[in-house]
Order: C-alpha cells, then structure tokens, then sequence
C-alpha cells in the first residue's frame, strides 16, 4: 500500500476534523501518501481530491465540521456513479480509502469494494451514537454536552416562570443523546425510541409532578420519536392539562457544530491511527472502534445490521431519579 485517501461523508460530527488529523498523520509516520476527498462519495465522483500533508491538518484539531467537507450523495447510489468513483480512485493512484461517517458510509463503502476491491477501513462519526462497534461514536459526547448546557438555561427559566419545556435534541433513530442529557441535565423524562413512552405516560408523568408540588418540568425528546416531535407532543399535552404553561425548545444542528470536547479528540485521534493501522494490516470492510477501552475492528456487516442497545441502567436512572416507580413501567424497555 502507498496511497491512502481519507473523505468524510453523512452529517458532519464535531471531532471529525481531529480524526483526519489523525489519519493524516499517521499515514505519513508510515510511510503512506495521503489525499482528501473533498465532499464525501461525490468528491469521489468528481475526482475532487487533494494530496494532504502534515501542515495542512495543522489548528484544526480543535474545530468542528470537517476541512473536507461532507455531502449525502444519491449518485453514489447509482453504479454509474460509482464506476466514475472507480476511475478517480484509480487515476489517483489510491490503494485504500479511510471513510468517516456513519452506516451510510460504511454500506456505500461495502458495496463499492464489493465491485471494485478498493479496501476500506472506517471511523464512526455521527452525533447520534448509534453504531453496533463501538461504545461511542466521534462527535456524541460534544453533541450531548453542547444540548446540555442549552438544558441548563433553559431551567433558569422553566424554573423562574414555573414552566414545561419540551426539548428535542437530536437522534434521527435512537435515544443516546437524549437519555444522557436527561440525566446531567437532571430532566423528568427523556421520550425516546427504544423507551417506547405514549403521550398517556407524558401526561400522567406531568399529572404526578404537579400533585407533588413541582412547579417545573423539563423533558427531553429525541427527534425520532415515534409518538412524535417535540412540538406534536406538547400540543397533545396542551389539550389535556391546558392549565400548564408548556414551551418548546428544538435544539437541532446546534448540536452539531462547535468545539469537539476533550474526550471527542481523544477518541478521534484514536481511532484515526487505527483505521489507517487496520488498512495497513490488510483490512477492509471494518469500522475501527472502541469498546471497553480497547481498539477494536468490527466488520461492516455487523455495524450496519446489528443494533447497539442503549444500556437500560442509563434509562432506569432517569426514572428512578425522577420519583416514578421502575417496576410500575407497564412496557417493555428495548
Ligand atoms: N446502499 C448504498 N449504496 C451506495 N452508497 C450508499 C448506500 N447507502 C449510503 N450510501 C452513501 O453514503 C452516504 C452517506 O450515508 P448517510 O446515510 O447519508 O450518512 P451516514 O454515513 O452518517 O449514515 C450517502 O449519501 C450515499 O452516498
Ligand atoms: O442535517 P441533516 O442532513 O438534516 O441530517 C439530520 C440528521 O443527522 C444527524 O444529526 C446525524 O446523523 P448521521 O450522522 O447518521 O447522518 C441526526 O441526528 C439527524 O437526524
């Protein structure tokens, strides 16, 4: 192998731009060349590639988004979209590819290799924390920072007016950053996919509150819902107990720009060193990840069909913590 490419692909993640760092550096420290695939799989498509040296991943470690940018290709999708991928990858002389981003990327990546042999190795990059593979993904633990301290003030006014704040944060599918914040952020309830909550809980959970003397209430909802956004269930709650004063905040892509905490570079930086070690080693079609605080290779297959359960306990201490009974919870937690 001399030449690698890395590209960035699906929603930006805060620390993404610390992992091409990484995989920069790394690659030169063995002896690599290295290129950047501006724009994700259309980058590929339109041979958008530039050769990257040490210097030009210099002061980025500390910034969110990606220098390489990142796109949702739907021509990538196509095999003539991909054919022209092929020929760029082969024009430029790249022997394997680094790709950072989610279940999307790593599919396209699959399937590409599947036609072309073009070995890749990925990093999981995603706010949402939802990749089977690793126990965290680069960019969660900013994104529920950054939705933390946007929970902390908004308290000082559902507490100053005596209010309900519905706040959704992100989670195209899954709870991770919802339950986590709930928990630092001391909230109520955290509505969730795999906590399967109805509206009926919503309001008997607000009902009991009120008849304890809680004057506010803060409760977290993660986008994918299926009982729905923010918005719909407050609405719902609205009509039900119209005597309270409810309020909606959606927190949306906030939470995924800023600084990458101190944790998200670590694990970046990590897991960059490991892709390009995993590619070097001869491996394709896995994502490098860590669980239990070792480096590990999961393959493709498995990061994209399996489904990383939330740990439960993280569930029960919103419950517990929050005076409702875990043993009257008349459902079943995923
Ligand atoms: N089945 C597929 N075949 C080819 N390319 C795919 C496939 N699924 C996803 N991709 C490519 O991967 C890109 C990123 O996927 P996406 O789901 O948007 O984000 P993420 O990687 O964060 O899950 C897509 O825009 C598309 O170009
Ligand atoms: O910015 P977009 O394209 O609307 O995507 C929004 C989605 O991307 C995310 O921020 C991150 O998801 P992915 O990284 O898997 O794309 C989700 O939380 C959200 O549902």
């Amino acid at each position: 192998m001399k030449r690698i490419a890395v590209f960035t692909s699906g929603g930006d993640a805060p620390g993404m731009n610390a992992c091409i760092r990484a995989v920069v550096r790394s690659a030169h420290y063995f002896g690599l060349e290295v290129y950047g695939i501006l724009k994700g799989y259309d980058g590929m498509i339109h041979g958008n590639l530039i050769e990257m040296d040490d210097r030009s991943v210099s002061n980025i470690i500390q910034r969110g988004g990606t220098i390489l940018k990142s796109a949702r290709s739907e021509e990538f999708r196509t095999m003539e979209g991909r054919k022209k991928a092929y020929e760029n990858i082969k024009k430029f002389g790249i022997d394997g590819l680094v790709g950072i981003g989610g279940n999307g990327t790593f599919t396209g990546a699959e399937v590409f290799y599947n036609e072309f042999q073009i070995p890749c190795v990925g990093a999981p990059g995603t706010i949402d924390n939802d990749l089977y593979g690793t126990d965290f993904t680069i960019g969660y633990d900013t994104a529920v920072n950054t939705a933390l301290s946007a929970i902390d003030r908004i308290r000082d006014t559902a507490d100053a007016h005596e209010r309900i704040f519905f706040i959704e944060v992100m989670g195209r599918d899954t709870g991770y950053i919802a339950v986590r914040s709930a928990i630092a952020g001391g909230a109520e309830m955290s509505v969730m996919p795999e906590s399967k909550n109805s509206i009926k809980e919503v309001i008997q959970k607000l009902k009991h509150g009120t008849s304890q003397s809680k004057s506010s209430h803060i409760i977290i909802v993660a986008e994918g819902h299926e009982v729905g956004r923010a918005q719909s269930i407050a609405d719902k709650v609205k009509k039900e107990l119209p005597e309270l004063d409810a309020k909606v905040t959606t927190l949306g892509h906030v939470q995924r720009g800023g600084a990458p905490t101190a944790a998200d570079r670590v694990l970046a930086s990590r897991l960059g060193l490991g892709a390009v070690e995993g590619l070097i080693k001869g491996k394709t079609n896995v994502m490098a990840g860590v669980i239990n605080r070792t480096l590990c290779y999961t393959p493709f297959k498995d990061t994209i069909t399996k489904k990383k359960p939330i740990n439960k306990e993280l569930i029960r201490i919103v419950e517990i913590l929050n005076g409702r009974k875990y043993h009257n919870i008349e459902r079943e937690i995923l």
